[in-house]
C-alpha cells in the first residue's frame, strides 16, 4: 500500500504502538523503559497517542510536563539519537507529508531540549552549594 501522510487517530496509534515496541525491543533504551514503566505501558502509550495528537493534528487532548519524568533518566547523547533513529525510522516506514516531516522535526527538537537540560541539570547540582 502507498504510504500517506498521518491524519487520524488511528494513524497516531499505529505510529506510537509500533515505535514503542521497537523502543521495548532495542537493547539500550529497552531495559530504561522497562524499568521505569513496568506495568504502567498501557498508561504510557495511552499518554503518548494524546501528546502526538495534541501536537500533529491540533486535537488538545494531552496536558502535561513532557520534561520532568526524564530530568534524571540515565542517559546520553547515544541514548537520544538512539530515539531519534528508531523515531525518525518508524516515521518513513509508514507515513509521507507535512506531518510525518514535522513528527521527525519535533521529535529531534525535544530531544535537543532534552539532553541540554539533562546535562544542566547535572552540571548544577554537581556544583556546591556556596
Ligand atoms: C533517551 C530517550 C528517552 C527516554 C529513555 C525516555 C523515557 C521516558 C519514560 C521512561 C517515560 C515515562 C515516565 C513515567 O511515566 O514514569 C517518558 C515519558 C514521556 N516522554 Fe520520554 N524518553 C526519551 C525521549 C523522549 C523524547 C525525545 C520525547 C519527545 C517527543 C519524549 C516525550 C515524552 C513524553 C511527552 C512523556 C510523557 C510525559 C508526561 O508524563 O506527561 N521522550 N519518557
Amino acid at each position: 500500500m502507498a504510504r500517506a501522510d498521518i491524519s487520524n487517530i488511528e494513524d497516531i496509534q499505529l505510529l506510537v504502538n509500533t515505535f514503542y515496541s521497537r523502543v521495548q525491543g532495542n537493547e539500550l533504551l529497552g531495559p530504561i523503559f522497562n524499568g521505569i514503566l513496568k506495568d504502567r505501558w498501557t498508561e504510557h502509550l495511552e499518554k503518548m497517542y494524546r501528546f502526538w495528537q495534541t501536537i500533529l493534528l491540533e486535537v488538545p487532548t494531552y496536558s502535561g510536563s513532557p520534561f520532568p519524568p526524564h530530568a534524571k533518566l540515565p542517559v546520553s547523547q547515544l541514548h537520544f539519537d538512539t530515539w531519534l533513529q528508531l523515531w525518525h525510522g518508524t516515521l518513513d516506514d509508514f507515513f509521507v507529508g507535512e506531518k510525518a516531516e514535522e513528527a521527525k522535526w519535533r521529535g529531534s527538537r525535544m530531544a535537543e531540549m532534552f539532553m541540554y537540560k539533562i546535562d544542566y541539570y547535572r552540571n548544577n547540582n554537581a556544583k556546591p552549594l556556596l
